[in-house]
């Protein structure tokens, strides 16, 4: 390659750095998303909202999505490109964060509808920019990283999702204190800093295009060189919407299916996320607060050593899946197992303390699932790219889910609650590790953006109906709760109380039995039923893709014969 023709996306360092920049915007949205989840209760407690209320803020984020904004989204993306679509959407995002911690903060009017309608309206420009970034970001990956390292850029970036999701899920909580709105007013925060993120990156992108078009002016454009140059007119052609492409991907049997099964896969998941930490308080008995020492060992021997056993099993299952890319040799490979799960098991018991305490606390614990996909989907996305079995393990996927959220619902033993949880984390790697590849499989190219853009809207069709759906289950199945919750709530209000002493003062009539916990079991049980229909769209996937040949079971780049 001509030395004068390299442009910014041929140094390294620019193309991490400028990753890093616009997956500030996927921690970001990801971190909004998913954090008011540790505060279901005390939004109750704070604000009066109910848990059908909360599901309706929870699942009206996604209803501009139901009715077409991806599609719509990804239309202005083309139009506008990159730079106006990414700054559009994302100060959308914002707009919708700074109205929901308005609300929040009694901004629209102090009474329970006030809030209540300005946390949706938040909400919903919020949800409206929400998945387009998602779809901007991966485009931005796309003209950064093609012909380098994509898959892995991909990965990471989905990581940085996860990493948002995850700490939403932990530190809420104690952000947010007694009362909601300082936990809205960070998280709106965090949008805005990686909005101001995406506009130094712009920087980076003015720069790179202007490259590209003085290549292209100087009549350069040779052999390799019209490849760099000629991204962004391939990206165009590759990311288009076009409505006849959607109808040819409606009549394709191995895209129904993986349609559906994204649908009923993340139905089972990102709902559930929202609601983990208040089933870990409400149904097994976990904290809100970090309690200390003594009361872990008052939660009961059992909880504390099913969550060691539970560590130790995970970092057991990490090192199995992890040593054999980097050692040969069975007995080789068996020591190097028992030595790191030697060493991890003595430094669980030196800070078992530490570790039962933060593992008996409903959001910290739940924050677990998505910090652990960090980790296992690029494992599995590499597995998958060297061996194939995507659709198997599809299938393997929507089993975990379905032990998983068993386990959860029917059952009262933490023990199983740990192991439910590990599996709903493996589940939540393997699926999306071998299905969005498998989509690169069955759609051409340069349909890929009409592809994802409507998998992403009946994904959201899903997604609506589950986030406002357990909330709406659990108020249905749990009259009495509501009802000593709410009238507490107004009586402690009338004799003086604020709203951060009403919330303490529930949680702990709830501790000494004399408020009841919500039943969470039909709620999780629904999500069963997802796991199932995931399951029989796997097999009928698999079976498919026998028929129409796409070699999702070969491993990447091999076609079947
Ligand atoms: C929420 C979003 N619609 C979604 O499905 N995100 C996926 C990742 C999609 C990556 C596509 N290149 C997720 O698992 O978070």
């Amino acid at each position: 390659m001509n030395k004068s023709n390299k442009i910014l996306k041929d140094s390294a360092a620019v193309r991490w750095l400028v990753l890093v920049l616009v997956s500030s915007l996927m921690f970001a949205t990801y971190y909004f998303q998913d954090f008011f989840s540790p505060l279901r209760e005390l939004m109750e407690t704070d604000l009066g909202i109910n848990s059908e209320e909360f599901g309706r803020v929870i699942g009206l984020t996604t209803i501009a999505n139901m009715f077409g904004m991806i599609i719509i989204g990804g239309i202005i993306l083309d139009k506008w490109g990159i730079r106006l679509a990414g700054l559009a959407f994302g100060g959308l995002a914002t707009l919708g964060g700074i109205i929901t911690a308005l609300a929040s903060m009694g901004y629209f009017g102090d009474d329970k509808s006030s809030v209540l309608a300005g946390l949706i309206v938040g909400r919903i420009l919020f949800g409206s920019g929400l998945e387009v970034v998602c779809v901007v970001v991966t485009r931005t990956i796309v003209k950064w990283f093609k012909g380098y390292e994509l898959a892995l850029a991909m990965a990471i970036n989905m990581g940085f999702g996860r990493l948002g999701s995850a700490l939403a899920i932990a530190i809420s909580l104690d952000i947010a204190g007694v009362t909601v709105s300082p936990a809205v007013v960070f998280a709106a925060t965090l949008i805005g800093l990686s909005l101001i993120f995406f506009v130094v990156y712009l920087f980076f992108d003015i720069k790179m295009d202007k490259q590209i078009k003085a290549i292209k002016a100087a009549g350069q454009v040779k052999g390799e060189e019209a490849i760099i140059a000629g991204v962004e007119q391939e990206e165009e052609a590759d990311e288009d919407f076009k409505f006849s492409d959607l109808i040819k991907l409606a009549t394709n049997k191995s895209f129904i299916y993986i349609a559906l099964l994204c649908v009923a896969f993340y139905s089972a998941v990102f709902p559930f996320i929202q609601y983990a930490p208040d089933l870990l308080v409400n149904k097994f008995g976990f904290s809100y607060v970090l309690p200390d020492s003594a009361t872990v060992v008052a939660f009961g021997s059992e909880a504390l050593g099913s969550s060691l056993v539970f560590v130790v099993i995970f970092i057991f299952a990490l090192s199995v899946t992890l040593i054999p890319n980097s050692l040969k040799g069975k007995s080789a490979k068996r020591l190097s197992v028992l030595i790191i799960v030697g060493v991890f098991a003595v430094v669980v018991y030196l800070v078992r303390d530490t570790l039962g305490v933060w593992l008996v606390n409903g959001p910290k614990t739940a924050s677990l699932i998505p910090l652990g996909t960090i980790i296992f989907t690029p494992i599995f996305g590499s597995y998958v790219d060297k061996k194939g079995k995507a659709a198997s393990l599809m299938i393997l996927g929507a089993l975990l889910l379905i032990f998983a959220h068993l386990s959860l619902s029917v059952f009262q033993s933490p023990f199983l609650a740990y192991m439910g949880l590990l599996s709903l984390g493996i589940a939540f790697s393997l699926v999306p590790a071998a299905m969005w590849p498998s989509v690169a499989k069955i759609v051409a190219e340069n349909r890929l953006g009409t592809a994802y853009a409507s998998m992403f809207t009946v994904q959201n069709w899903g997604l609506g109906a589950f986030f406002w759906g357990i909330g709406a289950l659990l108020y249905k199945v749990n009259p009495q709760v509501v009802q000593a919750i709410s009238e507490m709530r107004e009586s402690l209000l009338a004799q003086g109380l604020t709203s951060g002493e009403v919330a303490d003062k529930i949680k702990l009539l709830q501790l000494e039995g004399s408020l009841p916990y919500y039943d969470y079991t039909w709620p999780i049980l629904m999500l069963v039923a997802c796991g199932v229909i995931s399951i029989f769209l796997a097999f009928k996937l698999k079976q498919a893709d026998k028929e129409q040949g796409y070699g999702l079971e070969l491993p990447s780049g091999q076609k079947p014969e």
